[in-house]
């Protein structure tokens, strides 16, 4: 029968496998674990009689280690005497056994630590308390510190996994997280609990460089690792997000495409001519372009045209109204944000127009109403060429042309201090002044053509034109409004009109009421001088083309003196 077992010395645990015995103070076994399976320590015997080479005296009431021999296999005796010294319990390990295990152990120490020396892998163990007790070289190497200057640190106390606090409080892997070391190194991995003895003991992370640069410099190493299936999962995720952001960016830029050219552009006017051959020298070049004009000429559509025939067309257009936009967060409309910076803001932050520009132009209306604040940032930014996310820590560097456009005086504002000077020359670099309509009503005609047959279009209309008495009261008009007052009124007159001609009943009243106005002489008289002029204008520049620019032949086609020829290339600003 097997006897019971006594009490075991506190902290001493006997498994089945290893030989066991309690002996009292004469050598008696009292109690053995062996006595039936492994019949080598039987209950009632001396242990002496059992071990023949045993210094009993040695190990009876002592902590004690012995070598001894027990039917020719070698044993590593060890005991351990109760409190009270009455019973010794005994352990007897295999010596082979204990070789065999001790080399297993060697082995796999050897491979563990192969693993974790790791050029291309960082590792980390932090306990349950959240205290960081290993970091390999690599990892200790993204932070430009030594593995002593970590360990030992508590996480909150340094910037590992971020997910790392979530894992110590779910105990849950948490996979794809980020570890950013110093100059913006950063490192992807994963990180999972770890128990042991069944109770939890912190967490282990692992974590491979997405440096590209240190990609290829591990080179084939690298692709072997590449390999392990948990790399092709992190590399297949990453796949698929640049996809995802490739398909954002696509559509990002077709929004953003500039939609007009020149040639949408409707204007024979000779200043209009001469704006637009300006846009095709200037669209070329990455100066900032300062578009002046009063409200509704056609800035806008300026900006685009000079970007449709730019170098950066296949690059976004993007528009910003500084007017529209809240000084309190125009920053951060412009800069962008990172995550966290500040009460509201979206979860990963969000970029801004300078960036979403990147490598195309930034069209930045009604400039003159940007508070003095943003204005020391924006010339910052144009000095640097690089922006400073709102919350963020490190510059960005951005490639982007500026366009800006106003209907303020900028050297007005400048005088009175409301418009840093310094920032007005930054972008007033190429500056296009757009005359009102009023001063190019020539141009007329040819905008209530192009109008009407966009508004066909829009209001399912077949409308062909306007009489010529509705012509008259409109180039009678001042349009203060330019040409978006006449986009208004052709559309409203096209709503009114019955017919395939709009008429003069069709028109705002206001306009109606010129018929009844005398004809203002002297302001018929200074349009039809403009069309004089143009006219006069239109030929010189043909002429002279022809000729190849040779004064003395153009004289003799047009048949005027060189004198005259001359007077009137300097009026028309062609010397
Ligand atoms: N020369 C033109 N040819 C064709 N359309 C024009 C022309 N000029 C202006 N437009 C049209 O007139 C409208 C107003 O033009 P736009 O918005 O470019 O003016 P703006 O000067 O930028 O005005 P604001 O200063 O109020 O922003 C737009 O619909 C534009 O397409």
């Amino acid at each position: 029968m097997k006897a019971e077992r006594p009490s075991l010395p506190q902290g001493l645990s006997v498994d089945n496998l290893t030989p066991a015995a309690v002996i009292n103070r004469n050598g008696i076994i009292e109690w053995s674990n062996s006595s039936v399976d492994v019949p080598c320590l039987p209950v009632g015997r001396n242990i002496s009689d059992v071990v023949p080479d045993l210094p009993t005296d040695d190990i009876l009431g002592a902590n004690a280690q012995v070598k001894v021999h027990i039917d020719g296999v070698e044993y590593l005796l060890t005991s351990y005497p109760d409190i009270d010294q009455q019973t010794t319990v005994v352990l007897l390990e295999n010596i082979d056994v204990l070789k065999a295990r001790l080399s297993f152990y060697i082995d796999h120490y050897e491979i563990l630590q192969g693993l974790l020396d790791s050029p291309y892998e960082g590792y980390a163990y932090v306990d349950e308390h959240g205290v960081i007790r290993y970091v390999n070289n690599t990892l200790a190497k993204y932070f430009n510190l030594s593995v002593d200057q970590i360990v030992g640190l508590n996480h909150k106390d340094f910037p590992l996994d971020e997910n790392l606090d979530q894992v110590l409080k779910t105990r849950e892997i948490k996979p794809l997280g980020v570890v950013t070391g110093v100059g913006n190194k950063r490192a992807i991995g994963s990180i999972r609990p770890v128990y042991r003895n069944g109770r939890f003991a912190g967490a282990l992370g692992r974590y491979f460089s997405i440096d590209i640069k240190d990609i290829t410099k591990f080179g084939g190493e690298y692709l072997n690792l590449v390999a392990s299936m948990e790399l092709r999962e992190i590399i297949a995720d990453i796949d698929a997000i640049m996809m995802q952001l490739h398909s954002y960016r696509e559509e990002f830029q077709r929004r953003h495409a500039a939609r007009f050219s020149v040639d949408n552009i409707v204007g024979k006017s000779f200043m209009m001519q001469d704006l637009k051959r300006k846009v095709l020298k200037i669209s070329k070049s990455p100066s900032s372009v300062l578009i002046m004009g009063e409200s509704g000429t056609g800035k806008e559509l300026f900006a685009q045209a000079i970007h449709f025939h730019s170098d950066r067309s296949s690059h976004p257009l993007v528009m910003v109204n500084c007017a529209a936009i809240p000084e309190s967060l125009l920053e951060s409309e412009l800069f962008g944000y990172v995550e966290g910076a500040f009460t509201g803001a979206r979860k990963g932050g969000k970029l801004g127009k300078f960036e979403l520009a990147n490598q195309g132009t930034i069209f930045l209306d009604e400039i003159g109403d940007m508070p003095l604040s943003m204005q020391a940032k924006l010339l910052r930014v144009l000095q640097d060429r690089q922006i400073e996310r709102v919350g963020g820590e490190r510059p960005v560097p951005v490639d982007v042309r500026v366009i800006s456009a106003t209907n303020k005086d900028l050297a007005t504002l400048v005088k009175e201090g409301s418009f840093r000077a310094d920032l007005y020359y930054r972008l007033n670099v190429v500056t296009l002044h757009i005359p009102p309509l009023r001063e190019r009503k020539e141009d007329l005609p040819d905008l209530v053509d192009y109008i009407i047959s966009v508004m066909n279009t829009k209001l399912r209309r077949n409308v062909i034109g306007v009489t010529e008495e509705a012509m008259d009261l409109l180039m009678r008009h001042n349009w203060p409004g330019n040409v978006r007052e006449l986009i208004n009124v052709l559309e409203a007159a096209m709503n009114f009109c019955g017919g395939a001609l709009i008429d003069v009943k069709d028109l705002p009243s206001f306009l109606q009421s010129y018929k009844d106005e005398p004809a203002d002489i002297d302001k018929d008289a200074t349009y039809l001088q403009a069309r004089i002029d143009n006219a006069e204008k239109k030929e010189l520049v043909s002429v002279l083309e022809q000729c190849h620019g040779n004064r003395k032949v153009a004289a003799e086609v047009l048949g005027v003196s060189k004198a005259t020829l001359w007077r009137l290339m300097k009026k028309h600003g062609l010397l």
